[in-house]
């Protein structure tokens, strides 16, 4: 991988800029409004952790930022591009090359090796095969997995899979990499380890890195910790009463 590969149009903007972005969902009667005309800043090469109670939305925001899921108001640009404006199309672009994702339960593919799992966002960009393989296999000797690339998601322990995972993230050398709980379902011992791979691929690369966590002591390593707060909900009918409405 290159080094310092984010250098695009952070000069005069943020290098993810979200302004008033707004989602609810419907549940039944029930409108629930998870993020309310919210606002976020993020530099380039930033490490920056969100950190919420359960519910507040924060899955709700990266899925927003990845583009898996539509605002119903707001914008997000990234590098001075504004993504809310794409079509689904421009939005699988923008997913593989420029976003990398790791998810608390790493979503590996089980039929595939390790090696296999980092190489396949890869495939899809189309990169050349043995580079391709090479740049994996760097990337996994890098998180110390150099011994565990033959082996099924199965046959891995949940540290070594989480470690693939982030290798897969960053195989299309994004400009953003969004973890969402990437240690949670980790011991504590090892979730720091995998951590402290994350935080020195992400300085090393200087990628941005929005990290959604619980843990306020991996919060508390990050470059800046951006709180997001639970939204009361709104009544529903069953609870007002139908004949007060
Ligand atoms: N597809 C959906 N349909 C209806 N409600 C949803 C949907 N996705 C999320 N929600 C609701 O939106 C709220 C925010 O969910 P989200 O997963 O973003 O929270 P979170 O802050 O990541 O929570 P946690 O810390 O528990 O993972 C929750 O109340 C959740 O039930």
């Amino acid at each position: 991988m290159n080094e310092a590969p984010n250098t695009v149009g952070e000069n005069r903007h943020h290098f993810l800029e979200i302004r008033g972005l707004t989602k609810h969902f419907q549940s039944g009667e029930r409108k629930l409004k998870v993020l309310d005309s919210f606002d976020l800043d993020l530099a380039a090469g930033e490490f920056l952790a969100i950190a919420g109670p359960s519910g507040s939305g924060k899955t709700t925001l990266l899925n927003l930022i990845a583009g898996l899921d539509r605002p119903d108001g707001g914008r997000i640009s990234l590098a001075g591009r504004d993504l809310t404006a794409l079509n689904d199309k421009e939005w699988d672009k923008v997913r593989q090359s420029d976003i990398g994702f790791v998810f608390q339960f790493n979503q590996l593919l089980p039929e595939f090796t390790a090696l296999e799992n980092v190489m396949l966002p890869g495939m899809l960009k189309k990169h050349h095969a043995l580079e391709l393989k090479q740049q994996a296999y760097d990337l996994l000797e890098h998180m110390g997995m150099q011994d565990r690339i033959g082996h099924r998601p199965a046959q891995l322990s949940g540290g070594e899979r989480q470690r693939t995972a982030i290798a897969r993230a960053l195989i299309n050398q994004p400009k953003i990499l969004l973890a969402d709980e990437p240690t949670g379902s980790l011991d504590q011992g090892t979730g720091e380890q995998v951590f402290s791979l994350l935080m020195g691929l992400q300085k090393q690369f200087n990628i941005s890195c929005l990290l959604v966590t619980h843990n306020p002591a991996l919060a508390n390593l990050c470059d800046r910790i951006h709180g997001i707060e639970k939204r009361p909900e709104s009544p529903t009918r069953e609870r007002i009463g139908v004949d007060d409405v």
